[in-house]
């Protein structure tokens, strides 16, 4: 059995998904940021803290746990940087809380969810997992401080982990019963759409004078698909003892501009966009892709989706919700 940690969010619950083909599933969630809609209905739910030692030694008595994959997480980097003690008490103290007494309970195989906001700001076109870490605002720190953290405990208590770093998470479960959900939302993929779908008036693009070809910031967009299916191939190295311990990248290794991302909703919806050129946003690298070529190389990973399908999924699961919200 796996416990998922935060998989009532976004990328946990994509995750569940696709673990619960092969594997029996229980998720811990509080529901800070999460949905019971997300909720898979072949995993066994647990409400509660992550950083709730009780509850963690009532999970880790009752159900056999070979391995622990931990999403939960605050993760706006501007909330980041106005209120840092949310972020090192969620994501650093209860953090170690999880890990103590996982170790109590002899489990000792974990995945953890970190970020392309360790790496600050690159000086490289392409990021490799040798790139200095430098974040820039305190969520990556704290994403950081338990990377340092769990290789710490791997030396002294004999802890297998994987770190993936994931670049921008995007798109929705090809069944379309499940999507990207953020309360309040600041990516810009389902920002757009909601654009589009008449929900928003306009778009801002946050920033026209990065040295960049448009002047506008470039990421590398992830299906989330593509980012389960790794988690996947992670856990199977942890159980069956291929690997002891490894960070990774994972992105497309392309890069958009924040323009082009636009003119590909455009294209996939049919629809156009009222933009409004805006001031930078603070925090934020003028590019981030990432090379991923570890991981294909040491587990045999590779992003499959392009930016195309990425929007094509998002924007079904974008007007499913607008039907939701109609019909009630
Ligand atoms: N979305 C991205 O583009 C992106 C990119 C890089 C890294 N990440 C990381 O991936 C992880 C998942 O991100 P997401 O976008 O799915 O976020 P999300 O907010 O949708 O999901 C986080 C989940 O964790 C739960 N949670 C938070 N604190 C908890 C606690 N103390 N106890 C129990 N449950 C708790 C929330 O209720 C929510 O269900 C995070 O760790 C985030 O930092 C996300
Ligand atoms: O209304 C908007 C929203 C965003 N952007 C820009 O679009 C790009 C992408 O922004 P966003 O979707 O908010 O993602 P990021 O800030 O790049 O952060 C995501 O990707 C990081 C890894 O790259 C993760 O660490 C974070 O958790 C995750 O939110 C950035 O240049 C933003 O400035 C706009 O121009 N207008």
């Amino acid at each position: 059995m796996i416990l998922v940690v935060g998989g009532a969010g976004y990328i946990g619950s994509h995750l569940v998904k696709e673990l619960v083909k092969s594997e029996k599933v229980i998720i811990l969630d509080n529901f800070s940021t999460g949905f019971r809609s997300l909720i898979d209905s072949n995993a066994i739910l647990i409400e509660g803290n992550l950083g709730d030692e009780k509850v963690l030694s009532h999970i880790f008595s009752n159900y056999a746990i070979q391995a622990v994959m931990h999403f939960a997480a605050n993760s706006l980097v501007g909330e980041s940087v106005q209120n840092p003690y949310k972020y090192y008490e969620n994501n650093v103290c209860a953090t170690v809380t999880l890990l103590n007494t996982m170790l109590k309970y002899n489990i000792k195989n974990f995945i953890f969810s970190s970020t392309a906001a360790t790496y600050g700001i690159p000086k490289v076109e392409f990021i490799d997992e040798d790139q200095p870490t430098s974040p820039i605002n305190p969520y990556g720190r704290s994403k950081l401080m338990v990377e340092n953290i769990l290789e710490d405990f791997s030396k002294a208590y004999g802890l297998n982990y994987i770190v993936l770093r994931y670049f921008n998470a995007a798109g929705a479960h090809e069944s379309g019963e499940i999507g990207e959900s953020h309360n309040p939302e600041t990516h810009l993929i389902p920002i757009i759409l909601q654009h589009l779908l008449g929900q928003r008036e306009k778009i801002s693009v946050f920033g026209t004078d990065y040295a960049t070809p448009d002047g506008t910031c470039i990421r590398d967009y992830i299906h989330v698909t593509d980012l389960a299916e790794a988690h996947i191939k992670a856990l199977y190295a942890l159980i069956d003892g291929k690997k002891q311990t490894g960070v990774y990248n994972l992105g497309n290794g392309k890069g958009y501009s924040v323009k082009e991302v636009i003119e590909t909703c455009e294209k996939v919806t049919g629809k156009s966009a009222n933009i409004e050129y805006a001031n930078r946003r603070p925090g934020d690298p003028a590019h981030l892709i990432a090379s991923s070529a570890k991981i294909y190389k040491e587990l045999g990973w590779k992003a499959e989706r392009n930016l195309e399908q990425i929007i094509e999924s998002a924007w079904k699961w974008h007007q499913k919700m607008v039907a939701i919200h109609d019909k009630n």
